[in-house]
């Protein structure tokens, strides 16, 4: 099976959490596009009345053209459920999160949702973080500066280009840095450090935030539930 094939899988199972009246945000990413589509499906099916906020323009607009109502985050409560994609979640389900330069506003959501589950295809399940350049959002302003501190601590830093070599800019058009230093033995502590570094918006390190992992398999999907 080629790996869209189990990222739809897996969409389409958590599509069925999804429930009437929820409030729900809604991640970015290839795997979330289906998920979109499942739930558009639902809504239609079985006359859901769901109200969506989205962590990107993307998401944003392919909800609305399926007739998902979406509201700011600003004007939603405390979010029921937020679905998103992953690119590595280890086994004690932390993950990273920024491959598509969204784990920013994808951060912001995930912290305002009562739940959040992740949906993956296997591929992405791994032992321990870091094969996946850890992403992160840093402010144009002084931003060499901050390259030049991840340098120091050896955390190999490459500025994020896109297909002319111009440097990626977020929705916040921020600068993407990606970490590429191989594996984060201690995932808590470099969040932390990350965390204090002034001119580093948000880093792609998910932490204790995921209640439920949704993974699509060669042998089927299978749903596992983080002790949180
Ligand atoms: O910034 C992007 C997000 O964190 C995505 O959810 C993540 O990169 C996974 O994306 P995909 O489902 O396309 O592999």
């Amino acid at each position: 099976m080629d790996t869209n094939q189990l990222k739809k899988a897996a969409a389409e199972k958590a599509a069925e959490f999804v429930e009437d009246g929820m409030m729900l945000g809604l991640g970015t990413g290839s795997t979330v596009f289906y998920l979109v589509e499942a739930i558009a499906k639902h809504v239609r099916e079985e006359h859901l009345q769901i109200t969506g906020v989205a962590t990107s323009s993307r998401t944003a607009q392919q909800a609305t053209s399926l007739g998902i109502k979406m509201i700011d985050i600003n004007d939603a409560p405390t979010l029921d459920l937020t679905i998103d994609g992953a690119d590595e979640i280890d086994q004690n389900f932390q993950g990273i999160k920024g491959g598509g330069a969204a784990h920013l506003l994808e951060k912001i959501v995930a912290i305002n949702s009562k739940r959040n589950i992740w949906i993956v295809d296997e591929s992405k399940l791994v032992e321990h973080l870091g094969a996946f350049p850890l992403p992160l959002e840093v402010i144009p302003f002084g931003c060499d500066k901050v390259f030049q501190r991840l340098t120091a601590e050896n955390l190999q830093p490459k500025y994020r280009l896109d297909d002319k070599g111009e440097r990626v800019r977020t929705h916040n058009k921020n600068f993407v840095i990606d970490l590429h230093a191989g594996t984060i033995a201690h995932p808590h502590l470099l969040a932390d450090w990350l965390d204090h570094q002034t001119g580093i918006v948000e880093h792609g390190l998910f932490l204790d935030l995921v209640n439920t992992v949704v993974v699509g398999k060669e042998s089927g999907v299978e749903v596992l539930q983080a002790n949180r």
